[in-house]
């Protein structure tokens, strides 16, 4: 029917809301960096930070006063093929150790002072098996995208992405070879661990997924719904509803960037608001951050998902934003500029 109202129409709609950073406020937090009591850039990428965050902020003193780590968790019908080295019940296992304090997660959140929800997506109830079904239909992943976008809910001033799923690291490979091509193999990785013969059925399950879906790929939102995940879904949400809000996101490891991707192929300028906080060690999230064109702040071989990556990452945010917002002008110091 031409006139049939779709799920996905929703979110396209938002797509076309997008705002842009605050030039004049970008301009503003420049021109006072340039004032500040140290050689001009000496603050390398700490000085693109915050204009970044000064653009997305809407203000010259750009603030990190309320960041938020938000965790989703999904469940993957896909582990059936054997891709992951962990059952699939250390998901829910994981869920409770967030919820106890005994996760990486909740180390670094202290740490850092940052706060850290949890979303639980149905983990009793996994997503269909992408070789043999589309993981979701569609208004169950436009419910899932909505859902997402309760992470802006309690109004934080920078939005940290992080997920928990045995198996995902195989629909984020699948999603990434959907929507930017190449061979099964240059997606897959080693996720939690998988030894060679592992890796080989990884790469197998991506090859049989695209086959089976391939005729609906050409859509990013389909490629989401059918070899995606819930928690992927919503990450997708919680991105695009920061933007709306100009709350700028700092991206996590390879499965977080797979939510993000989908976003970027369905608008170029969809992920302008997001920083990638890390290069995880997974093989090919170099590739897919060089194909989102964002340069990581971190490169520690971490590759544990749960936002760690990007959550310590936050640290170097919240030192760029003291030294921008504190520090004195040469002409409050009495220190002698440049000659
Ligand atoms: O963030 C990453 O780059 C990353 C790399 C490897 C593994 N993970 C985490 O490991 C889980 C998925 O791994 P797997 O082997 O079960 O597909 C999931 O909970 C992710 O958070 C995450
Ligand atoms: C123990 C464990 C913790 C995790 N945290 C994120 N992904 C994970 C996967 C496993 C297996």
């Amino acid at each position: 029917m031409a006139d049939e109202v779709r799920p996905f129409d929703d979110i396209r709609a938002l797509l076309l809301q997008m705002p842009g950073p605050d030039q004049a406020a970008i301009a503003e937090a420049r021109a006072r960096e340039s004032e500040l009591t140290k050689p001009a850039g000496s603050l390398g990428r700490l000085e693109e930070i915050t204009a970044f965050l000064a653009g997305w902020q809407g203000s010259a003193r750009p603030h990190v006063d309320a960041p938020l780590v938000a965790v989703f968790a999904g469940n993957h019908g896909v582990v059936a093929q054997g891709v992951s080295s962990f059952p699939q019940s250390v998901t829910t296992g994981m869920v409770a150790n967030f919820t106890a304090g005994g996760a990486a997660i909740n180390q670094i959140c202290k740490a850092f002072d940052i706060s850290l929800k949890v979303y639980e997506l149905a983990l009793e109830r996994p997503t269909g098996d992408i070789t043999q079904e589309p993981a979701m239909d569609e208004r169950n992943c436009a419910a899932t995208i909505a859902y997402g976008m309760e992470a802006l809910a309690s109004g934080p001033d920078l939005l940290v992405l992080g997920e928990m799923g045995i198996g995902n690291t195989t629909a984020a490979a699948a999603i990434y070879h959907a929507l930017w091509g190449g061979e099964a193999e240059d997606w897959v990785g080693r996720g939690t661990g998988v030894d060679d013969a592992g890796l080989r059925r990884k790469a197998e399950a991506v090859r049989a997924a695209i086959a089976l879906h391939k005729a609906h790929l050409a859509d990013p939102l389909e490629v989401l719904a059918r070899l995606g995940g819930r928690e992927i879904a919503a990450m997708a949400g919680a991105i695009l509803a920061a933007r709306l809000r100009n709350v700028p996101v700092v991206l996590d490891g390879f499965v977080v960037c797979s939510a993000a991707a989908v976003l970027q192929a369905l608008d170029p300028g969809a992920l302008d608001h997001c920083l990638a906080g890390h290069v995880s060690a997974e093989r090919a999230h170099a590739q897919a951050l060089e194909r989102l064109g964002k340069t990581p702040i971190l490169n520690l071989g971490m590759r544990l998902g749960e936002g760690s990556g990007a959550a310590v990452a936050v640290g170097v945010i919240k030192a760029a934003v003291a030294c921008h917002n504190g520090m004195a002008t040469f002409a409050e110091a009495g220190v002698a500029g440049k000659e």
